[in-house]
């Protein structure tokens, strides 16, 4: 057994709220669903800003650049910069940077991870479709031809994942020394309609490790790497920085692996029954899982603060 996430009420919000001074908020599932806000999610971060707080965006989607990040924040109301913004494609364009990479990037993703690489002077190729006609596996053989500069696989987001996507992907992992790289393994994504479940990054990643028989360097959260690259530019105090988040698997285990304060919200991935039955469970495992707050969903915590007032 472990206790459940503690809720925030008004009598414990005081000290919540002076716990902290930097927040590292994810945004799929916390801030919005793909171009859908999140209730007050935009009120609840500007009033946290006005009362002084800094505000880190930490997002392991990768089909968007921190240029992409900032013109959606400032469309849905939220006050972001693009220093504030650490992506899982700009991780891994900066991992790649750091270890002073010269080749170029097999991509099977999106535009977030090109542009990201681009910004760094890195070159890649891929990024769009590569669709399967039919023929048989010696002609697939006969056709594919791989680029001899590619040095690295870089696996995010593709909804254009193929069989000849991946056959590309693991035969350029094949080259010794080749970099086999992962912006993030969620499994799905927070949204869920009419019964439909939409597969996550890690269903690609997956997929590539499965026929390279090895595992990628995963970029994102549960990994501290985003931490690293934010203390790169500034100093904050784990104990004082609070993470939110709504996947536990990523975001939690990234906010307790960075030994920050961690919040869950249920507006996206994580449900109450998931919390009640990891905090039941036995499994040290699924307890590292279970958030030190948790919220309904952000917004919730308007009805502490006054968007108007400073808080006494
Ligand atoms: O499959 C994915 O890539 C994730 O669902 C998505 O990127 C999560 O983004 P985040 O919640 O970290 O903003
Ligand atoms: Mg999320």
């Amino acid at each position: 057994m472990a206790p459940l996430p503690a809720l925030i009420t008004r009598e414990n919000f005081k000290s919540f709220l002076e716990s902290f001074d930097t927040v590292l908020t994810d945004c799929d599932g916390v801030l919005w669903h793909e171009d859908r806000l999140i209730g007050q999610a935009h009120v609840t971060l500007n009033t946290l800003q006005a009362l002084g707080k800094k505000v880190f965006f930490v997002t392991n989607n990768s089909t968007k650049s921190r240029d992409d990040y900032v013109e959606k924040c400032g469309r849905l109301g939220f006050k972001a910069t693009k220093e504030d913004i650490l992506s899982s494609a700009y991780v891994l364009a900066q991992y790649l940077k750091q270890q002073g990479f010269q080749k170029k990037v097999y991509v099977m993703g999106m535009g977030g991870i090109v542009k990201e690489l681009q910004a760094e002077g890195i070159q890649s190729t891929g990024g769009e479709p590569e669709v399967y006609d039919g023929g048989s596996l010696s002609t697939l053989m006969d056709k594919m031809k791989l680029d001899p500069d590619v040095g690295a696989v870089a696996c995010g987001f593709d909804p254009y994942l193929s069989y000849l996507k991946v056959m590309r992907a693991a035969s350029y992992l094949e080259r010794p020394g080749c970099l086999f790289l992962a912006t993030n393994t969620d499994e799905r994504f927070p949204v869920a309609s009419k019964g439909l479940v939409y597969p996550g990054t890690g269903c690609v990643v997956r997929c590539v490790e499965t026929v390279a028989e090895r595992p990628a360097t995963v970029m994102g959260k549960p990994s501290t790497k985003m931490f690293s690259v934010i203390q790169e530019k500034n100093s904050l105090d784990p104990k004082r920085t609070l993470m939110i988040g709504d996947r536990c698997n990523t975001d939690i285990l990234f906010g307790k692996n960075c030994g920050l304060q961690t919040l869950v919200v249920l507006s996206g991935v994580t449900t109450q029954a998931d919390l009640e039955k990891w905090a039941a469970s036995d499994d040290p495992e699924q307890h590292a899982l279970l958030a030190d707050y948790c919220l309904t969903q952000l917004d919730d915590l308007l009805a502490f603060l006054d968007p108007k007032q400073e808080q006494c």
